[in-house]
C-alpha cells in the first residue's frame, strides 16, 4: 500500500461499526500508523477506545486536507453525518463511501461538484482479509485516486473496478449481501442434519466444514463450479437425489436465489432514492 500520502495527510473514517472496524483492522495490519487515523463514531467500541489510548484520533477535530475520507455509516444516517465532511472538499481529499444504495450524485449534492467520490461495496469477510469490494468513481477520479482506494480495500481482500455505477445494485445484491445467504445456508444445512437425527453440534460442524471446504475448492480449482458439482454427483446416487430438489427451476435454488437477489437489488435502488 502507498502509505506516504495517508501518513502525511491522514485518513478519516466516518462510522466505525462492523464494516468500518473490519477495514480499519486491515489498514493497521498493513502499516497505516494509528496517529494518521481519525475516526468519528458517536458510540465507539472498546476496541476503538483502546486504539485511541494508543494514538488513534477518536472524535477529535479532523485534519483540514486528509488524503482520504471513508464513509461507513448506514445510508439512513447519511444526511445527518455528511455535512461534517464539507470542509474537506476544499482540499484534495478522496471520498470513498461503502454505503449501500447511496449514489455518487447524492454525495455530489451534499459535498459539491468538486468532490472526488468513489463508491465501493465491500463485504464482511473483509474481517478476515477475504472480502470482495467493487468500486466505481465519479468523473474527477484519477488513476492515482483509484489506485489509493484499491490499495485501501485490497488490505481486506480482493477488489474489482466496475464499468458503470448502475452495476452497483446488482453487486450489492450478490457480493455485498451474499455472505448472509451463505451463513443462512450453513444454518439450514445444520438444521436439516438435526432433522435427520444428528446432534446439533455435529450437524453444525459438518455444515461449516462443508461450506468452508467447498468454497475453498471452488476458488482454487481450475474446474468450473458446474464441473465441481458434477464431480460430487454419482448417477442415481445421494447427491442426484438432493439436486433434483435444489435444482428444480420453479421451486429450487434457481427460482429462490433469483428472487432473493432481485429483492436485494430492488432495495438497493430504493435506498438510493430515500
Ligand atoms: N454490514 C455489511 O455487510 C455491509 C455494510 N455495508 C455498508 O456499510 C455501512 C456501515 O454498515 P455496518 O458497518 O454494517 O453498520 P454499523 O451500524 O455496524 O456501523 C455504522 C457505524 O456508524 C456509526 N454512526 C452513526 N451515526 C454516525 C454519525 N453521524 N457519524 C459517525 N458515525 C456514525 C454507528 O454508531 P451507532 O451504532 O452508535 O449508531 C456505527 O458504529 C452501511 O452504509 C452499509 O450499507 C457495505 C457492505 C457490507
Ligand atoms: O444489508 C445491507 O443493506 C448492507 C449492504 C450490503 C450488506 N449489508
Amino acid at each position: 500500500m502507498n502509505l506516504e500520502k495517508i501518513q502525511n495527510n491522514g485518513l478519516v473514517l466516518l462510522g466505525c461499526g462492523k464494516m468500518g472496524s473490519a477495514m480499519l483492522a486491515g489498514w493497521l495490519e498493513h502499516g497505516v500508523a494509528l496517529n494518521a487515523v481519525y475516526v468519528l463514531d458517536p458510540y465507539p467500541s472498546d476496541w476503538l477506545k483502546n486504539l485511541a489510548a494508543k494514538g488513534l484520533n477518536l472524535n477529535t477535530d479532523l485534519p483540514q486536507d486528509p488524503a482520504v475520507c471513508i464513509i461507513a455509516v448506514k445510508p439512513q444516517m447519511m444526511s445527518e453525518a455528511l455535512p461534517s465532511l464539507i470542509p474537506m472538499v476544499a482540499g484534495d481529499c478522496l471520498f470513498v463511501s461503502i454505503a449501500a444504495g447511496t449514489s455518487i450524485a447524492t454525495y455530489g449534492a451534499v459535498l459539491g461538484g468538486d468532490a472526488k467520490i468513489i463508491r465501493a461495496m465491500p463485504n464482511t469477510p473483509a474481517a478476515i482479509g477475504m472480502g470482495m469490494t467493487a468500486l466505481i468513481g465519479n468523473a474527477l477520479i484519477s488513476a492515482e485516486d483509484m489506485e489509493l482506494a484499491r490499495d485501501l480495500l485490497s488490505a481486506v481482500g480482493q477488489t474489482v473496478v466496475l464499468e458503470a455505477e448502475a452495476q452497483m445494485d446488482a453487486v450489492t445484491a450478490v457480493s455485498g449481501s451474499g455472505p448472509a445467504y451463505v451463513f443462512h445456508m450453513i444454518e439450514t444445512m445444520a438444521r436439516a442434519g438435526q432433522e435427520q437425527g444428528l446432534p446439533a453440534d455435529l450437524a453444525m460442524q459438518l455444515a461449516l466444514a462443508t461450506v468452508d471446504g467447498a468454497g475453498a475448492l471452488a476458488a482454487q480449482s481450475t474446474e468450473t463450479a458446474s464441473q465441481l458439482r458434477a464431480n460430487v454427483t454419482s448417477p442415481g446416487g445421494t447427491t442426484a437425489a438432493a439436486l433434483d430438489v435444489l435444482m428444480d427451476e420453479a421451486t429450487g435454488f434457481p427460482a429462490i436465489v433469483s428472487q432473493a437477489i432481485a429483492a436485494a437489488s430492488a432495495r438497493s435502488k430504493e435506498l438510493g432514492k430515500s
